[in-house]
């Protein structure tokens, strides 16, 4: 789930392999851009950590996180 801490809305994301992860990153990237709210990420192999604020209101966590996050989960569910 996600956690809000250090003005930052963050979650940490385990695929079964580098392939499902990046697909997902994919997914991510073209959402991100549909929305123009972009994640700060890390991957390594199977997994991907995500990092949300908004570097336009002060690096504080806004709705746009918000609305990226659970967008971000919907995309998740869908695949379920
Ligand atoms: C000009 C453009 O709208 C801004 O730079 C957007 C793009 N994507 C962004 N992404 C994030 N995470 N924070 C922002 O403040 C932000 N600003």
């Amino acid at each position: 789930m996600w956690q809000e801490k250090d003005n930052k809305l963050t979650r940490a994301f385990t695929f079964a392999d580098f392939s499902e992860a990046f697909a997902f990153m994919t997914r991510v990237a073209l959402l991100a851009e549909k929305m123009n709210h972009h994640p700060w990420w890390s991957n390594v192999y199977n997994k991907v950590s995500i990092e949300l604020n908004t570097h336009d209101a002060g690096n504080i966590v806004t709705d746009k996180d918000r609305k990226l996050a659970e967008a971000i989960d919907l995309l998740l569910e869908e695949r379920e």
